[in-house]
């Protein structure tokens, strides 16, 4: 009887909560996924970079141990060299105007900023392969560059490297709708494929904030893996080939559209996650889902981080295969994008709660999916697993809840400077870490914590007015020790870059490290492909 009662009055809340309509005004369609303040933002102005003045040292502010030289074994750049780009390009692919070269030399964080005096911007693979040819003959160092949307200075030059932008190759060259295959250029913007899937009624396998400006072959190059990833997997089991140029000008051509295909080893690997440091990844095809006709998003409220992890579980058992996200963010990163984003409120406004949780179905039967998915948040709601919560009832109130998690990192940006850590762990631990860098900063700084709770991988942002040494020296090595102690990743998702080059070691054993340089000096003998990057400096030239 008594049972009874609450599952009844747990049934009325329930309907309560489903019918509830969101009273937050609907953002223009944040799924255009530009990070709006890309273009012009400048809040972290207080950057040192040595690289300009001093072509020996580069040092970066937010990462005090980020100190590089230059590889002394490289050329600088010669009218010669501009004049051999110019006819093999034409005049309008060879950039070396000041304010262009200023917006591809610097990141989308502002936090690192290189001094290449030159952008390039070839149309083809065979352009590609002429260029990598000719500047590893002059050993002059290259970045490749796609949506230069990277969160550890991977993307963007360190001194004076050539930036090789792909943004030029942006053609969708075949679409195969029996077998889902896409096939396209690198250069193409992961929003624009999107759009492409969408009419023909397909989606792509990987979908992240950046979306707006990023490209396939960064994605790709870093192994991206974003807000579905809990659903379709990585990208090393979506990509079924890819075109990649290697230094010396040779076209690896592996751009297989099989689903099986066991001769020999699988090379296209090694440039899924090596961010452009073993050969420019110029085409891809990629395996993608259909779409499917039924989507719901709810977006929860938690009382702790141990009612996130068990709704997790419950929401994998529950809801199977029509589970398609599970992300968080704890209270503080609810606070910033609350006071920092425009026109976004909180769908749950009665009271702050200490986490949220953003949960996504996608399924092919209406009914059958909301009933599951109703059944789910009943049961959680009855185990007290989840506090309060909402249903989108349409694709604006669906958007307006992605708003708020795809938001954070905007709205990290605008509240000043960001220490950014992406990292893998243990569900079950990945918090504690949060609350421990609480209480090693104090009053010095704001610790966030949020991400993609599904696939166990936290963003630990420490947010700061500005950047200050004191700060990192309270983070780092810590955050480094903690994760290696639990066997987690130091990236997750986002690579090394230039930020973690030198922190491989906590991730990695050393056999496997010397390892991955014999592979680059293989493929890249003179180190002219994103040097400073990836790998530890001291295997780096
Ligand atoms: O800025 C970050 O720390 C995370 C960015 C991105 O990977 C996300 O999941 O929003
Ligand atoms: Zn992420």
């Amino acid at each position: 009887m008594e049972k009874l009662r609450a599952t009844s009055s747990l049934r009325r809340s329930l309907k309560s909560i489903l019918n509830r309509q969101l009273s937050s005004v609907s953002e223009p369609r944040y799924l255009n996924g530009k990070r709006s303040c890309q273009p012009t933002f400048n809040l972290i102005r207080d950057h040192r970079n040595l690289g300009e003045a001093n072509p020996i040292l580069y040092r970066c502010f937010s990462s005090v141990s980020t100190v590089v030289q230059r590889n002394p074994s490289f050329s600088t750049l010669n009218p010669d060299d501009i004049s051999y780009f110019k006819q093999l390009l034409g005049e309008k692919s060879v950039i070396q105007d000041e304010d262009r070269l200023e917006t591809v030399n610097t990141d989308w964080m502002h936090k690192y900023k290189g001094s290449s005096k030159l952008l390039l911007q070839p149309r083809t693979t065979e352009e590609v392969a002429q260029i990598l040819k000719y500047c590893n003959s002059r050993r002059l160092a290259v970045v490749p560059q796609g949506g230069n949307t990277g969160l550890v200075g991977g993307s963007v030059p360190v001194f004076d490297e050539v930036i090789v932008n792909l943004g030029s190759m942006n053609n969708i060259i075949s679409f195969d709708k029996v077998s889902g295959i896409l096939v396209c250029e690198a250069g193409c913007i992961l929003e624009n494929l999107i759009s492409f899937l969408d009419n023909q009624g397909f989606i792509m396998p990987l979908d992240l904030g950046a979306k707006g400006s990023c490209q396939i072959g960064g994605n790709v190059s870093t192994n991206a893996g974003g807000l579905r990833l809990v659903r379709y997997g990585s990208l090393h089991g979506n990509v079924l080939g890819l075109e990649a140029v290697l230094a010396n000008g040779d076209v690896l051509d592996m751009l297989g559209t099989l689903r099986k295909d066991n001769t020999g080893y699988d090379l296209k690997h090694l440039f899924v996650g090596s961010e452009g440091s073993l050969g420019i990844v110029t085409k891809v095809s990629i395996l993608t889902p259909p779409k499917l006709s039924s989507e719901n998003i709810a977006f929860l409220a938690c009382r702790d981080y141990s009612s996130c992890q068990k709704l997790l579980m419950e929401a994998k058992r529950k809801l199977g295969e029509i589970l398609s996200a599970f992300e968080f963010l704890d209270i503080q990163a609810m606070d910033l994008v609350l006071n920092h984003l425009d026109g976004v409120r909180n769908p749950l406004p009665a009271t702050m709660h200490n986490f949220y949780v953003l949960i996504e179905t996608t399924g092919s039967d209406e009914s059958y999916d909301r009933e599951k998915l109703e059944a789910f948040l009943l049961s959680s709601m009855e185990g007290g697993l989840i506090s309060d919560g909402v249903i989108a009832q349409d694709i604006n109130q669906a958007s307006s809840f992605w708003r708020i998690r795809e938001g954070v990192p905007e709205a990290l940006m605008k509240a000043g400077a960001v220490y950014k850590y992406d990292l893998s762990l243990p569900v079950e631990k990945m918090y504690d870490l949060v609350d421990d860098m609480r209480t090693r900063l104090g009053d010095l700084a704001r610790v966030i914590g949020y991400g993609h709770l599904g696939d166990g991988n936290l963003h630990l942002n420490v947010s700061a007015a500005q950047y200050d040494d004191r700060i990192l020296e309270q983070i780092e090595p810590y955050v480094y020790e903690w994760t290696s102690k639990h066997r987690g990743s130091i990236s997750a998702e986002h690579g090394l870059g230039l930020m973690k080059a030198n922190k491989i070691y906590y991730s990695k054993s050393p056999e496997t490290v010397k390892t991955m340089g014999s592979i680059k000096k293989l493929l890249d003998p003179n180190g002219i492909l994103n040097p400073y990057k990836v790998l530890p400096h001291s295997l780096n030239s």
